[in-house]
């Protein structure tokens, strides 16, 4: 591709994202998938400069909006090469040249519009908070409030690229063995802060196509995800539920701390998800897994096998605003509607979910959430509902299954991307107050 095809695809990519509303990664890799005769150098660039964008996109629109631009793909391509790869307008009417697979000539406003961009840092300090820190307003406004004396940092992080994770798979190997295949194939890793199990490499480096990540040896997962797996204390030979277990990133470090030993149900309402953590399993070497999808949250199967389970996982569905790295656009899909339906739904999922917990036994509810109306709240609420259940303090779990304490006090886990490296995470584990024994005779009438 020339430098000015590279220019055309990321403006048709960019279009086909915001036309679709889906999450970008998987327009993108369909877009790619449809277009095979694209290199992988070429692939990379392309999708280099649209990530780029799509993490600018506020700040881009406040340039398009005070130059009295419309904020189109091509309008925020071109603002992107202006403000975020310092190109002046000469270089500029190379790219856009008409050619063949390139974008078409600018028009004239566009012209104006380089020229007014030409040489102005992407940040300016009359952005409006909300704007520098990627959000919409009313988002920007919860975060702020819910992180208090780290929504600078953490804001800022939120904003850059989250690093890449990968966790040796224990089925399989150690994290040392994995460090040294990896080094043999050119990938460099270093051990991560927290999770025995993690290794951080440096960039985008096509770990997929290594041989120990295609004989199951290491998975790409994010620390913070290993530790909520970690934290779920599933030991060998137990019945564990993965209640939101989507394509299995869980379930499988889940599998992994149990030594591959035990059973572990992997429910979600998706089949489709589920479908997808099959052949990962198969990879890792995991045979302890089974599958079930649920109508809902309230399928026949949660009372068929209530207080069946010593360790239930509630993974929920939620906002992802600790994975906003990984995911920029995802923020401005969000509403406060949509968010005051994921709160429903995580309260109706724990209420249901809970059900499967023997006397004894552990509710671990995570999100990837830095707001507390699904993290804390949610948790008072279901405790206030459901006496039968107590907090347990998470420094205890840490310190049993990890080793020292975790990064703040407080009865709960909340992870965050700048203090701790890792996505934003919120874990909290709920004892069901009772013995094994009782679960045979449970007191509680709601089954
Ligand atoms: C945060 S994701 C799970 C990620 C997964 N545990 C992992 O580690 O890769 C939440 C999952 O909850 C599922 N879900 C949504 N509504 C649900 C419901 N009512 N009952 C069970 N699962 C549900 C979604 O399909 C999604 O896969």
């Amino acid at each position: 591709m020339t430098p000015a095809a590279r220019v055309a695809a990321a403006i048709e990519l960019l279009g086909e994202i915001a036309a679709t509303g889906r999450p970008a990664d998987r327009v993108a890799a369909d877009w790619f998938k449809a277009r095979r005769f694209i290199g992988g150098g070429d692939r990379r660039a392309v999708s280099l400069r649209i990530w780029a964008v799509l993490r600018a996109r506020a700040r881009l629109g406040w340039w398009l909006a005070r130059a009295g631009a419309a904020e189109t793909p091509r309008a925020q391509v071109l603002a992107w090469l202006c403000l975020g790869e310092g190109l002046a307008l000469p270089a500029l009417e190379r790219l856009f040249d008409g050619a063949t697979f390139a974008p078409a000539r600018l028009e004239e406003r566009e012209r104006g519009l380089a020229a007014a961009l030409a040489g102005q840092p992407l940040d300016h300090p009359d952005q409006p908070p909300a704007v520098a820190a990627e959000l919409p307003g009313w988002l920007h406004a919860r975060l702020a409030a819910a992180l208090g004396e780290h929504a600078a940092a953490e804001l800022a992080a939120l904003r850059e690229e989250a690093p890449v994770d990968l966790r040796a798979n224990a089925v399989k190997a150690g994290r040392e063995e994995v460090r040294a295949a990896l080094a043999r194939e050119g990938i460099e890793a270093e051990p991560g802060r927290w999770s025995p199990w993690a290794l951080r490499i440096d960039g985008r480096r096509p770990v997929a196509a290594t041989a120990v990540f295609r004989n199951g040896e290491v998975e790409v997962q994010d620390e913070g995800s290993q530790l909520v797996a970690l934290l779920a204390d599933a030991q060998a030979g137990m019945r564990v539920c993965d209640f939101c277990a989507g394509a299995g990133g869980k379930t499988l470090a889940l599998a992994a701390a149990m030594g591959n030993r035990g059973q572990i149900v992997a429910c979600d309402v998706r089949g489709g998800r589920i479908d997808r953590a099959a052949q990962r399993l198969k990879r890792a070497g995991v045979d302890t897994v089974r599958r079930q999808v649920l109508q809902d949250e309230r399928d026949p199967w949660v009372k068929k096998h209530k207080a069946g389970f010593e360790r239930v996982l509630v993974d929920a569905p939620c906002s992802g605003s600790g994975t906003f790295r990984r995911n920029p656009e995802a923020k401005w899909r969000l509403s406060e509607a949509g968010l005051a339906e994921l709160t429903a739904l995580q309260a109706r999922i724990l209420e249901s979910a809970c059900r499967l917990v023997k006397p004894g036994g552990r509710l671990i509810y995570a999100t990837c959430s830095l707001l507390p109306e699904e993290n804390e709240a949610q948790v008072e609420r279901f405790l206030a509902a459901r006496p039968d259940f107590a907090v347990l303090p998470v420094a205890g779990v840490w310190a049993e299954r990890l080793g020292g304490a975790p990064p703040a006090a407080g009865p709960f886990l909340k992870l965050l991307p700048a203090r701790d490296g890792t996505d934003g995470f919120f874990l909290a584990v709920l004892e069901r107050k009772g013995t094994a024994a009782e679960a045979l005779h449970p007191s509680t009438g709601s089954g």
